[in-house]
């Protein structure tokens, strides 16, 4: 099946001759949940942000939903971010002064296709009802699964999270990590998701563990235990 993401041998060197990804490769079939994990550092938030087109490699190829984005216009890339991406980033805020429903159709008002309808995917994220709610009268956990709806309204090839269950307690984490299970099995979205959590990693199929900037494991996503003695391995070589 073809990779809806495609990074070939992916390297991103900062300016101060910081080396914080090489030669990474991975491919992201449709339906398929991938964790990244490793030590602070590692370089996570770079491969993501290199995946997403939010950030230039220095090196290396990346595909995202069948385009090249080596040597891609800003424009260009921004289109592709908005026609064939979803985010749930920390950086990616929600607008607290807005309603749900205003959130969540953000993507589209920037003219990203409507694949879905808000009704739809509010209900998804067990929010029906909450449409004409401001955002900023909402929980953690209710935020963060408006910025799942809002994310999975252009039907994304790829959902692109960061640590999205960070700031959340257990319980309601583990209902936004069904979300972005099913955005997965139901919708068919392939899912890149950074995590400190090895409990959250556990949802995932598949699970990349980052050492200074190169693949240590890529893999079927082990239970959370075995997780967690996976990354002390990781972490104790990287000290
Ligand atoms: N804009 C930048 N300029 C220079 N160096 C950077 C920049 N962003 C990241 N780095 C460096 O690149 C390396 C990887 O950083 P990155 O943020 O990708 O790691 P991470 O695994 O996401 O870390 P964390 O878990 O702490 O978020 C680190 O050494 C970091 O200091």
């Amino acid at each position: 099946m073809e990779s809806v993401l495609s990074l070939v041998s992916v390297s991103r060197r900062y300016r101060r001759g910081v080396l914080a990804l090489r030669d990474v490769s991975l491919e992201v079939p449709a339906g398929q949940f991938v964790a990244v994990m490793g030590a602070t550092g590692s370089g996570k938030s770079t491969l993501l942000h290199c995946a997403a087109g939010l950030d230039r490699p220095t090196g290396g190829r990346v595909r995202l939903a069948g385009h090249d984005l080596t040597g891609m216009r800003e424009s260009a890339r921004t289109r592709l971010r908005r026609d064939h991406a979803g985010f749930v980033f920390q950086a990616y805020n929600l607008l607290s002064e807005l309603t749900v429903r205003q959130n969540v159709t953000l993507p589209v008002r920037l003219g990203g296709p409507r694949g879905r309808t808000v009704d739809e995917v509010l209900d998804q994220v067990g929010l029906a009802g909450f449409a004409k709610r401001p955002v900023g009268e909402l929980s953690g956990g209710q935020r963060q699964r408006v910025a799942i709806a809002r994310a999975l309204i252009t039907s994304p090839s790829v959902v692109f999270a960061d640590e999205p269950t960070g700031a959340l307690d257990p319980t309601t984490g583990g209902r936004v990590l069904a979300l972005l299970r099913a955005a997965a099995d139901r919708d068919g979205a392939a899912v890149l998701m950074v995590t400190h959590d090895p409990a959250a990693a556990a949802w995932s199929d598949r699970l990349v563990l980052l050492r200074e900037g190169v693949i240590a494991y890529d893999g079927p996503a082990p239970r959370a235990d075995e997780i967690a003695d996976r990354l002390r391995g990781v972490s104790a070589v990287a000290a």
